[in-house]
This record gives C-alpha cells, structure tokens and sequence, in this order.
C-alpha cells in the first residue's frame, strides 16, 4: 500500500474498552500519525444497536454499523480491531478477516485460548498479523516480551495474578472486611469485570489468561481445557481470617511450570506470605513473574483491566500492525515447536492448608496423621485450638502431587472423628 494512504481499521465493539480506544485514536492522532508513518482511520464501528447515545465520544455517527462482517469485507479495511469478546462471531470475524490478509488486533482471551490455533493458522494463511496484547493482564506488556524479547532464553515458569475483578475483590476483603457481592459491584462498576462475572469469579478468564500465557512461554498450543481451575467463590471471611493469622493473604494465581518435556497450568486461590511481593499486589493490579533460565526472574506489574489501561494495549498493537502493514513486513508467527505434553493437575506439586474440626478425644492427632503418612504426605506445621466439641486442627503440607493431596482430604472427611473440613487451600511461595 501507499505510504501516504491512511491505514483504515474496522472497530468491533464500543464498550469499555471499544470507547477508550476510540478516544486514544482521537486524543494522540498525530503522535500515532508520526509513529506509524500515515494517519489512522477508523474507517467503520461494529455496533450491536444503533442509534445509543454515546455521550461525547469523538466520532462521526455515520461509521456505525450493526454489520460487522459486511463491514471487514470491506476493500478499504486493513485492520480490526475486536473488543466485543465472546466466542462464535468473534472467530466467524477474525478468521474471515485475517484469510483475507486483514491483520487483527483482539482483546479476546476466552476465543485465544478455546481455539487460538485456529485463528493463528488463518494469519499465516492470509499473511496477516494477529496481535493480543490486551487480552492478558491489560495494559502490562508481557505478551510481546514473550513473544520476542525472551526467545532467546528458556522460560522455566509463569506465575502472577491475571484478573483485576477477582484480586480487587480478595484485596478489599482482606484489608476492608469487604463483603464478595459488594466488592464485585464495585469491580463492574470500574469496568473490570467481564460482561458475564463469572468468568471472572470462577476463574474462567484467568485459566483463559494462564493457557494464552502458557503457550508463548512454552512454545506449545495449551488451551483454556488443559488448564486445571479452581475460583474463588469459595474463599470465605473465615480463610481470610486464618490467612491472616499464619501472616498470609489470599490471592487467584495463574501458575503455569515446565518440568523436563512437560508443563503444567493451573488457576487456583492460594495461601501466600504477606513478605511474598505478590502479596501487596492490590486493586485490580496485576502481576506477573517469569523466571527463565539465562534473565533469572522479572516481575510484570500494573493495570490489568480497565477501558483505559486496556485501550492502551490495544492500541500499541495497532501501532504495531500499522507499521507492518506499510512496510509489507509481519510480525513472528506463531511458535509451537516444542509441543509439549500438558500434565494433569493430580501431577503437579502443591502444598495445602487444611482446617477440620474435629472430636477432641485422644488419638484423634495420630488418626489423622496416619491419614496423610498412608498417602506419603508429609507434615509442614500442625495447629490446634479449641477443646471438647470445637476442637480444631490447622494443618499445613509439604509438597506433593496435588492427587495424593485430594485423596488425602477425601479421606480425612470420611472419618468419624472428623466433623466437617472447614476450607482446603493451596499454598504457594513459603507460607504455612
Ligand atoms: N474490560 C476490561 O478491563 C478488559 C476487557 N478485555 C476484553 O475486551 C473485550 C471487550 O471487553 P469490554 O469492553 O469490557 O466489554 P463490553 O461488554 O463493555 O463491550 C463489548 C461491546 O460489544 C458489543 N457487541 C456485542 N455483540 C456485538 C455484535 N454482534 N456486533 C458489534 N458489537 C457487539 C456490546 O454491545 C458491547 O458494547 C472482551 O473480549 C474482554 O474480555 C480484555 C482486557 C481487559
Ligand atoms: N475481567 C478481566 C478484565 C481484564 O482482562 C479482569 O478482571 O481482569
Ligand atoms: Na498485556
């Protein structure tokens, strides 16, 4: 294409994230103009109903359209740009647009990690760029590191904090004594929460968010299937509570580790050390370690939802996809040489911190440490508090295979010394 012609995009979607992009189009486009080399232009906006008042957004009326697909087919189109989210048109969309050599930029991680290699396969057939830096941790930029600056080095483990809804709500219950329904109130009222939350409490988007993490780490298609998830609807007042006593908090992490031709990814709440530095990671914040054999750790950190903070990232890749588009070049394609086999969470080593209560009448400590001997799990620390009917063991692991650790519990809740088992958390990075 010409140097001098704009470079036309096609927008679909004009919600939180839709809306902030088209402001940092408008806002900053003659800093982009300089940057990429031509004027942006949003040559069309996809819309589910015309005729909203969008209040003061910076743009012509006449570029919406309820016509999505009519409008990527559109010779003057050389980019989209998808921020509606969802699965089914999303892919119809992208696919039909990178077939046809139209470089895509998405936000979309729950389609990138149900079928990314679909959508990676019709950029190499078009010849077109697929860019998703939004899609994980917001504004962070952590995909591209991954994607190019560390394929040098081999990247050993992935582990952060990757949905802003859920550690807003976990931090505000755990500094304010917020109530869950309140606090994800307020993260929906930010604009952090998916349209449907329970992708974000149920720990949906973080898995999405861990499998899209996984596959550039480690050069091998991992899909939002391979990943074990756990949410954390079940982190009550009362974890918190004991949390906060052994000197913990609790946070949803993403935890994605390669161990010889394998890898395992998890999304789970977990029990970690207030001297740990995720931590401190608190309001919708993100952030993510990567260690990696020759760099060692680096640390990620900063918005990872939010229409601004999201906008951003989106439009760094616009910039991106601009550039390539005027010097007919591409970005790296997809890696996924190293094919290696995703291990079932029943493989993967954890610690746990289980609370029972439990008969107090002698024996009952012998009985339940014979519990976790028969299944070789070894003892971290044992508490107990409480006499007679209230009697109450807290009691912290060494690691083992996540299996042994279920069948340890399964076990525990069988017995009738046993009275109920008060909560069962993962615990990470040296608590207990
Ligand atoms: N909000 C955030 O903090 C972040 C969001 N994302 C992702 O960005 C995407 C968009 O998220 P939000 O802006 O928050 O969602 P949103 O729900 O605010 O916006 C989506 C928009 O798409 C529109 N839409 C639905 N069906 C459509 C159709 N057939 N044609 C055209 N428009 C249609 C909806 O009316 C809505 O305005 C999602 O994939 C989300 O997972 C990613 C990172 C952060
Ligand atoms: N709902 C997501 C938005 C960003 O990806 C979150 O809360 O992190
Ligand atoms: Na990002």
């Amino acid at each position: 294409m010409s140097p001098t012609r704009p470079v036309r995009l096609a927008l679909l979607g004009c919600g939180t994230v839709g809306t902030e992009v088209v402001r940092l189009l408008h806002e900053q486009a003659d800093d982009l103009t300089a940057r990429i080399g031509a004027p942006l232009e949003i040559a069309g906006i996809a819309v589910r109903r015309l005729g909203r008042d969008r209040g003061d957004l910076p743009v012509d009326p006449s570029l919406f359209t309820t016509d999505a697909l009519g409008l990527i087919k559109r010779d003057d189109v050389d980019l989209v740009v998808e921020v509606v989210g969802g699965i089914e048109s999303a892919r119809t969309w992208l696919v039909e647009g990178l077939r046809a050599g139209k470089s895509v930029v998405t936000a979309n991680k729950a389609l990138l990690a149900e079928d990314g290699g679909t959508l990676h396969d019709a950029a190499a057939e078009g010849n077109a760029d697929l860019y998703y830096e939004a899609s994980v941790a917001g504004a962070i930029p952590l995909l591209r590191p991954l994607r190019e600056s560390l394929h040098g080095d081999r990247v050993t483990a992935v582990t952060g904090i990757v949905n802003g809804t859920t550690n807003f709500i976990l931090s505000s219950m755990a500094t304010t004594g917020a109530g869950f329904n309140e606090a994800l109130e307020e993260a929906t009222e930010l604009g952090y929460a998916e349209a449907d939350p329970t992708a974000d409490v149920e720990g949906f988007d973080a898995a999405a968010k861990a499998a899209i993490l996984a596959s550039l780490a480690f050069h091998t298609r991992v899909t939002a299937a391979d990943v074990f998830r756990e949410g954390m609807t079940g982190v009550t007042a009362g974890d918190m509570a004991s949390a906060k006593e052994m000197g913990c908090t609790i946070k949803l992490l993403c935890i994605a580790q390669r161990r010889d031709d394998t890898v395992s990814v998890r999304v789970h709440p977990a029990m970690i050390p207030l001297s740990h530095p995720l931590a401190g990671v608190g309001d919708a914040f993100n952030a993510v370690f990567v260690e990696t054999e020759a760099a060692g750790p680096l640390m990620f950190y900063g918005r990872g939802a939010g229409g601004r903070p999201t906008a951003s990232a989106v439009l760094g890749d616009i910039v991106a996809a601009a550039r390539n588009k005027l010097s007919g070049t591409r970005a790296p394609s997809e890696s996924n040489y190293a094919k290696l086999r995703v291990r079932p969470i029943g493989e993967s080593l954890t610690r746990y911190h289980i609370s029972l209560d439990v008969a107090e009448r002698p024996g009952v400590l012998a009985t339940v440490a014979g519990v976790f001997a028969q299944h070789e799990v070894s003892i971290a620390t044992v508490r107990q508090s409480g006499r007679a009917d209230d009697a109450k063991l807290v009691i912290v692991t060494h690691s083992a295979p996540d299996a042994a650790l279920a069948a340890t519990v399964e076990e525990l809740a069988s017995l009738d010394i046993v009275r109920s088992i008060a909560s069962v958390l993962r615990v990470e990075g040296g608590a207990g």
